[in-house]
């Protein structure tokens, strides 16, 4: 399994308000086979993490690392979860998913879509075309994309945050038991303090364009909304960006 170490990153924009400095020495972990998340206030600079570690966006200065001692000279394979899930229309779910592995031969391809499809529970809608679908199938279909492509890495950039509360909470679940199949090392990006207490066992928060807070999540998976405790962790945690307080939750 693959750890993500980015170290002493700085990533600046020029724009019309000035030079927007996204990540200022930016240093973490994220630990291999886990779920690492990383929350912090709108335009703080989450997305531009996540591009730099998928590699569509390059680093000012530092450097971004990828670490398996099993495999020292191969690269991870990186599979990234967008909000929307930006599928195109005119195809079905199945031959959407198919495109993440178009580049295998066709009984392998479709081989690797309908185990993602299954995985993602979205067979049964498999021949429907994207109009068809709630905002959750929609979303399914782009994690069964994702998981096509049987990353070692996983990135969500607000995967979750397109849909309603309750549906969330199904994918939720859907999404710890899928973890726990694969076991990829996934990098949480959300603004959602609760939803980064449902599923990771690392909230960093960032801020100021560094990791200035890291919390550890205690709780055993499969966790739910009810599972105790979780409620007033996601509370101290939101608390923290109010007060500015300076603790470091064991
Ligand atoms: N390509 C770009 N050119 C200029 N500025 C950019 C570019 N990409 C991002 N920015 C700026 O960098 C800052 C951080 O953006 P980013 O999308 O990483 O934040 P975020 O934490 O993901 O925000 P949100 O939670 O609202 O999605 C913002 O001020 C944004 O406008």
């Amino acid at each position: 399994m693959w750890t993500i170490e980015v170290d002493q990153v700085s990533k600046a924009f020029a724009s019309d308000r000035g030079r927007v400095v996204t990540a200022d020495g930016l240093t973490l972990t994220a630990a291999a086979g886990e779920i690492t998340a990383v929350i912090g206030e709108s335009g703080c600079g989450k997305t531009t993490l996540l591009r730099m570690i998928a590699g569509l966006e390059t680093p000012d200065s530092g450097s971004i690392r990828f670490t398996n001692p099993e495999k020292p000279d191969t690269a991870p394979r990186i599979s990234v979860v967008f909000q929307e899930p930006r599928l195109f229309p005119w195809m079905t779910v199945r031959e959407n998913v198919s495109l993440a592995v178009r580049e295998l031969p066709g009984s392998e391809k479709w081989g690797r879509t309908d185990e993602a499809l299954k995985a993602v529970r979205l067979c049964d809608a498999a021949d429907a075309f994207p109009k068809e679908l709630s905002g959750g199938m929609a979303q399914r279909a782009g994690f069964a994309r994702a998981i096509a492509q049987s990353p070692d890495i996983l990135l969500l950039d607000e995967a979750f945050g397109a849909l309603d509360a309750l549906t969330r909470t199904v994918l939720y679940q859907e999404f710890q038991a899928l973890q726990s199949e694969r076991r990829m090392t996934v990098l949480l990006i959300t603004h959602d303090v609760l939803e980064a207490v449902m599923l990771s066992r690392t909230i960093l928060r960032l801020r100021g364009g560094v990791i200035d807070e890291s919390f550890a999540v205690p709780f055993p998976y499969p966790r739910s909304l009810a599972t105790p405790g979780a409620g007033d962790l996601s509370h101290r945690i939101y608390g923290t960006f109010f007060t500015g307080e300076k603790e470091e939750i064991k």
